[in-house]
């Protein structure tokens, strides 16, 4: 365990453990130190002896094992933070680096697990359980030498105990192990349905579906129950067990004693002084099999931390520094080829978008067009064929490099808990306010502002959830200003604008192209024919490619679907006369 909790802390916080080791040793020697020291004490007390001496020997042990305690609690919550704090940054500096395919619901609910409880539970290892752990050794084993020391057959009794303490915990551990293992697969099993739950509130409550009627949320929380308790009846005998096996192993020290003192050969204050001994020298391992069970939810957290980290990233196989340095801004899809678990989406699509003209990506629902998007922005490699971005393979850059030459406004806009101002500010956090505000009057976000009680200071996110889908997309392109790069992805929102956002949106979206290369998921008709290119897929496929006037004059696909939209938005829903 403890060497797994090395390997996820990492070489830089080896010397702190192991210093923290060293202490809550040193502790555990003297704890047995000061339980021997009663001896002494009690013989003297009892015998008549002097006890002055002793005594003060005593206090200095208690002073210096009170010393100990603290500085080990010291280091042990140095390393404890130290961990808190690696774990995070090294699951954060991880996940970020991950695909984004990984990201699925289950696991978003089980990471969300994983970063609260999980790094707490391993946090509390070195803060606190181990100390408890390494007291059931020292200090025992402290005792033991001393026990040996007074008297060698006492001393020969406690040592043939060991065995069978060893073999108690042992057997508990193995036993409640496995149920360990089904209880952790059924607490994150319910955490992912309790997410997908509170995710697909606005469905289900469409649909009626109060909670009572969720039956996967309910059959998970069941498990969880139903699980929980088998761990209980698993682990409930072991535990006694242990208790059981402790108080033999005293009794069985107590047996050994009297008998030698009613053979004369100890004396009895010195065997009530060994047998205050042998009750001390149970405590820190009864101390040791409370803390088992979070031990073991530490171990838990521990390899399911381990699992995420070994979890490959997006591979950087570029020029040997993966620093592949950014040409002209422009997009090439060369033979690409994507399918989602099994399931081809995209075959063999090849354009380019040259430097700052505008690409309107057309096709039915489903054809791959957000798909062909997201492997732009390299959120998953394509399976076939090669993605290029200002002249270079996504796979050679460096991520932040990436991403520097890409803003991307899609349609599920998310906007954070904050003002309106830090959501702009996200395109570009150490922007200034003056950069922001001009962001946001490009995008036509100054209007919203003006509308806001609290302007730009006024509080938006998911939860306040004020502003419309339309105005969410122009705090997505007042982002996108602000960061500035040279080549724009953009889905077009679909959702019917009101007019005035429309309006807004048209002249937003028109000064965001202005010198930037532009690949749009076109749906208005004006964003398409306005096109310097036209780009058509179907079946994941490209079908037609070209200009709207020589779409047009082919006769194909492209031009059915342009009559089919344009009839479209000449209908009109009209009351029946
Ligand atoms: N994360 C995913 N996992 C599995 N399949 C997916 C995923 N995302 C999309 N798909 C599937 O891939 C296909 C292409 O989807 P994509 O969203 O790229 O199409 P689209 O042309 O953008 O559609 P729309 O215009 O409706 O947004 C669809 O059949 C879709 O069901």
């Amino acid at each position: 365990m403890i060497g797994e909790l090395g390997a996820v802390l990492g070489p830089e916080h080896g010397a702190r453990l192991r210093r923290s080791l060293l202490a809550m040793t040193a502790y555990g020697v003297l704890q047995g130190l000061s339980f021997a020291m009663l001896v002494p004490v009690l013989r003297a007390l009892l015998s008549g002896e002097a006890v002055g001496p002793w005594l003060a020997g005593f206090a200095v042990v208690v002073v210096a094992t009170a010393v100990a305690s603290y500085v080990q609690a010291q280091y042990g919550y140095a390393v404890g933070l130290a961990a808190l704090r690696t774990l995070y940054h090294r699951l954060g500096d991880h996940v970020a680096g991950l695909p984004v395919g990984w990201f699925s619901a289950d696991r978003v609910g089980r990471l969300g697990q994983l970063v609260g409880k999980g790094v707490m539970d391993v946090m509390s290892v070195p803060a606190h359980l181990l100390q408890v752990v390494v007291s059931a050794v020292a200090a025992p084993a402290t005792v033991l030498v001393c026990m040996f020391v007074f008297d060698w057959r006492l001393g020969l009794a406690a040592l043939l105990t060991a065995p069978f303490l060893w073999l108690a915990f042992r057997w508990t551990q193995s036993l409640v192990q496995r149920s360990d293992t089904a209880m952790d697969d059924a607490g994150a099993e319910g955490a992912d349905r309790v997410v997908e739950f509170a995710r697909q509130q606005p469905s289900l409550r469409a649909f009626g579906r109060t909670a009572d009627g969720y039956d996967l949320l309910d059959d998970a929380l069941a498990r969880q129950r139903s699980t929980l308790r088998r761990l209980l009846r698993t682990a409930l005998p072991g535990l006694g067990t242990v208790a059981l096996t402790v108080q033999l192993a005293f009794t069985a020290i107590l047996i050994v004693g009297c008998s030698l003192a009613l053979g004369g050969a100890v004396d009895v204050p010195e065997l009530v002084g060994v047998l205050v001994l042998a009750v001390r020298f149970t405590e820190p391992l009864l101390a040791a099999a409370d803390v088992g069970g979070e031990l073991r939810m530490a171990r838990g957290g521990l390899r399911r931390i381990k699992a995420v980290l070994d979890t490959p990233p997006l591979p950087v196989t570029g020029p040997a520094t993966g620093r592949a340095r950014p040409g002209e801004p422009s997009i090439e899809l060369d033979g690409v080829g994507f399918s989602y678990a099994e399931r081809p989406v995209l075959r063999d699509v090849s354009f380019t978008v040259a430097p700052r003209t505008v690409t309107a990506l057309v096709g039915p629902s489903g054809s791959g067009k957000t798909t062909l998007t997201r492997l732009i922005a390299r959120f998953w490699d394509a399976d076939a064929g090669v993605v290029r971005v200002s002249g270079n393979d996504v796979r050679d850059y460096a991520p932040e490099d990436l991403m520097a030459q890409l803003s991307i406004v899609f349609q599920d806009v998310y906007l954070f808990e904050g003002t309106l101002e830090d959501n702009i500010r996200l395109g570009r956090p150490e922007a200034t306010d003056e950069e922001v505000r001009e962001a946001g009057r490009l995008a036509r976000v100054d209007e919203i502002a003006a509308r806001l009680p609290g302007g730009w200071q006024a509080r938006i996110g998911e939860a306040g959830a004020t502003l419309s889908g339309g105005e969410r997309q122009r705090v997505s392109i007042a982002r996108a200003m602000l960061k500035d790069a040279p080549i724009v992805l953009l889905d077009e929102a679909t959702a019917a604008l009101d007019p005035e956002n429309e309006s807004a949106l048209i002249d937003a979206l028109a000064t965001l192209a202005r010198d930037r290369t532009l690949l749009v998921i076109a749906h208005r008709l004006t964003t398409i024919a306005a096109a310097d290119q036209i780009v058509m897929l179907g079946d994941g496929a490209v079908v037609e490619r070209g200009t709207h006037q020589e779409l047009l004059d082919l006769g194909g696909r492209y031009a059915a679907f342009w009559t089919e939209r344009k009839r479209a938005r000449g209908w009109r829903l009209t009351q029946p006369a």
